[in-house]
């Protein structure tokens, strides 16, 4: 009979949730596996290219509190890596001065005391110029926010696991799980065993969670990432301070549109859509439809005129959606020892620390730092469903 290797825990999926849950488990001396289906880095999950937006700017105060912690475990990996991950940049958020989502988004700021500075019309181009603020739009600038550099994270908190004794083994799918007090994990190229388990695997969480007779709501959608060229070269960049900006929900469009300045991509500014068209995260490349870019090219040619209204490079990404854009952060309903993390829905690669910490907390059996009530499995009731 072959043996079979025993760990403390076996983490699912090196995505940005995974690696940071599995550095905080060694951490905490917990012997443990990460498992990876694809030979990292990669470029077919959720969490790879070079810059992802780091903000306290939230519409709910939940967030923007986690977030208080989540800048000091940034800078934290940073000063143990010595390498730096964060650039400061302020985020623009604009929106109609009388919707709700606008007002939303300022007054968590303002409740929270984060540093803001609301601009008014008379001054907005003197801080914020080759941009047209809509009619009836108002504009408020997170100043905290910024740039994460996030291939540089992802590799980052990879090799402080492994420093801490943790094994990654990459091109590894996982291809059963079998839950008991010790769950048993198998893969394409050997078979483990740990006290718990821990599922991040991004895109693909509810083909793994049908091993274990449970289906989440999630919806999986591509993301056209796309960069545009700039009529003057460094008109939008991150070294003229450029920020980050974000749209609300407004009359320009029913998602967020947000873009960062040009920084990875001499001359090019990424601009997005918060919101793509279904796929099965195996087939991403198969989905072609293009609507976004329409939305995002009459935006740009309205509002950003230093651009030039065609996308230079389209690069692809997922996300993983839940019905109401909040994350998965919980046990698995049936087996204790089998935490969840999933539906990150386009917006979890800043919290990557504080969720290491939670799933981390969760897989010991700690009460969590945080009231994790809106990413409960509970919440969607009816729409949780057996797999069977
Ligand atoms: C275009 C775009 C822009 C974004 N912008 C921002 C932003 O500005 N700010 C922000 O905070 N967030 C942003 N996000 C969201 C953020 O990037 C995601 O929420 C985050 O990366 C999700 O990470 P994850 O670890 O859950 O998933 P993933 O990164 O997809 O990781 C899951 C991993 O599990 C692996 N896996 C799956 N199944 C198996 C299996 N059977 N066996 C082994 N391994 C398996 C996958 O290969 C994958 O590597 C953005 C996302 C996209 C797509
Ligand atoms: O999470 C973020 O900051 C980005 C920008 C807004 C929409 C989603 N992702």
């Amino acid at each position: 009979m072959s043996t079979k290797e025993e760990y403390d825990c076996i983490v699912i999926g090196a995505g940005v949730q995974g690696s940071f849950t599995a550095y905080q488990l060694a951490k905490n001396n917990q012997k443990t596996l990460l498992l990876e289906q694809f030979v990292l880095p990669h470029t077919r999950g959720s969490s790879h290219g070079q810059t992802r937006i780091i903000r306290k700017a939230y519409e709910q105060d939940f967030y923007t509190h986690m977030m208080e912690e989540c800048y000091e475990l940034w800078a934290q990996l940073e000063r143990e890596a010595s390498v730096k991950l964060y650039r400061q940049t302020g985020l623009l958020v604009m929106g109609p001065e009388n919707s709700q989502s606008y007002q939303l988004f300022k007054s968590t700021l303002q409740r929270n005391k984060v540093p803001m500075v609301t601009l008014t019309r008379d001054n907005f181009s003197q801080h914020i110029p080759h941009v047209n603020l809509a009619e009836g739009d108002g504009a408020v600038v997170d100043i905290t926010a910024g740039i994460l550099y996030a291939d540089r994270a992802l590799k980052t908190v990879q090799g402080q696991f492994q420093k801490l004794g943790g094994i990654i083994r990459d091109k590894e799918k996982v291809m059963d799980i079998k839950p008991g007090p010790i769950v048993t994990v198998s893969s394409s190229a050997g078979v483990y065993q740990a006290k718990s388990v821990v599922i991040t695997a991004g895109p693909w969480a509810n083909k793994l969670l049908t091993h274990t007779d449970l289906q989440l709501p999630l919806e999986v959608v591509k993301i056209n990432v796309c960069y545009w060229k700039e009529k003057v070269p460094g008109s939008y960049n991150v070294k003229q301070r450029f920020p980050c900006f974000l749209l609300t929900e407004g009359e320009e469009s029913k998602e967020h549109i947000y873009g960062l300045p040009s920084n990875e991509y001499p001359g090019l500014v990424k601009i997005c859509y918060h919101m793509g068209s279904k796929t099965d995260p195996d087939q991403r490349d198969k989905q072609t439809d293009r609507s976004d870019i329409d939305i995002l090219q009459r935006y740009i040619s309205r509002c950003l005129p230093g651009l030039l209204p065609e996308p230079a490079v389209v690069e692809s990404c997922m996300y993983t959606l839940t019905p109401d854009r909040h994350f998965v952060l919980d046990h698995h309903p049936s087996y204790s020892n089998i935490v969840i993390g999933a539906g990150f829905s386009g917006h979890g690669f800043k919290f990557g620390p504080i969720i290491g910490k939670l799933l981390c907390e969760l897989s010991l059996g700690q009460v969590p730092s945080y009231d994790l009530s809106p990413f409960r499995i509970r919440r969607f009731q009816a729409k949780t469903k057996s797999a069977l």
